[in-house]
């Protein structure tokens, strides 16, 4: 693999972390360095940033070497998906799930074709940037010829097309590429997700477990909502049922009134269930706010 290093030095002593430079996965990896207040200027072009806020240094380089670097160099900690370490063969820590860059490693073949079993693929042409995952998967179904895999950095799923592919193996989130390029889903390797790795030799566990904790709390931030409403005494214990809280809810009487006020963290998936259930049972002002980050 060809690695290009980072364009100016990084600070001494600095943990260095790898940030995926473009792609999929650059917003929400942005979002998640804003929202854990690892603020930085990054110059323009450049590949390499320092955080004001606390003595990390981040790399910008090309997803598909992210955990390369991580498990083999002196990059302390990274950003990138578990189809990629899975590929890299490199050991690294994988410390959490990020919740973004959700999709599946699927073999795939044109629409048109008498593929419907991976099997009818082994010994043939199959086009992928994961050569290694690839020959793993076909190998349980090679009897006596290998399977001829061609590595492409992208693209992939122009393959089949283009005459050079029987079958590719390529990621698929919507399927909008895989459809529009006359193919569909034959089986599915893996699925993936974008994690937060570290190298397993750093220098910098301290700091390190100080980045993890950050984003484990801003990750659950993102995963509630607070909602907060007013109840009177009688139906307090039905509301409760309705918002539990992630431990219990916060309880305040009002003044001079036969009413309480709750708040409590509630799933965004249910947070429009939630305040018709509370509106039928009769709370009011019952007002939901976005969690910007949290500790829990
Ligand atoms: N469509 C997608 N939906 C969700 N996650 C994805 C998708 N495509 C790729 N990923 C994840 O992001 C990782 C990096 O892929 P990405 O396409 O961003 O890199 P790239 O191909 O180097 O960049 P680019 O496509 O801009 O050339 C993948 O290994 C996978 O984990
Ligand atoms: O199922 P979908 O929602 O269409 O997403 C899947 C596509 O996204 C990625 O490609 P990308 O856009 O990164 O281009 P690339 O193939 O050139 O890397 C991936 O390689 C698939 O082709
Ligand atoms: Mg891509």
């Amino acid at each position: 693999m060809s690695v290009n290093p980072p364009s100016s030095p990084p600070k001494q002593d600095n943990l260095l972390f790898a940030i995926p430079k473009k792609g999929r996965l650059y917003e929400s990896v942005v979002k998640l360095l804003n929202g854990a207040g690892l603020d930085y200027n990054r110059p323009n072009r450049l590949d390499i940033a320092h955080c004001s806020s606390l003595p990390v240094t981040l790399v910008f380089l090309p997803a598909s070497d992210i955990a390369k670097y991580v498990g083999e160099g002196n990059v302390d900690l990274g950003i990138t998906g578990q189809d990629i370490i899975a590929e890299s063969k490199t050991t690294v820590n994988e410390l959490m799930n990020l919740e973004f860059g959700r999709c599946k490693l699927a073999v795939q073949a044109p629409i048109d074709s008498a593929i419907t079993h991976p099997s009818q693929l082994a010994g043939k042409r199959i086009v992928t940037s994961f050569p290694d995952i690839t020959a793993n998967y076909f190998k349980q179904f090679e009897t006596d010829k290998l399977t001829q895999i061609k590595y492409v950095g992208g693209s992939v799923e122009a393959a089949c097309g283009l005459g050079l592919a029987d079958g590719i193996v390529d990621l698929v989130e919507t399927g909008t590429t895989m459809k529009a390029a006359g193919l569909e889903i034959i089986s599915t390797i893996m699925t993936t997700q974008a994690v937060l790795i570290s190298n397993p030799k750093t220098r910098h566990s301290k700091l390190v477990k100080k980045i993890h904790q950050r984003f484990v709390g801003f990750v659950l931030a993102q995963q509630y909502k607070m909602i907060t409403y007013n109840i009177c005494t009688e139906k307090l214990q039905q509301a409760i049922k309705i918002t539990p809280g992630r431990k219990a809810p916060t309880i305040n009487p009002l003044f001079n009134e036969a009413f309480f006020a709750v708040s409590a963290m509630v799933h965004r998936g249910d947070v429009g269930d939630i305040m018709d259930d509370l509106h039928e049972l009769g709370a009011t002002d019952i007002i939901v706010f976005d969690l910007e980050n949290c500790r829990a």
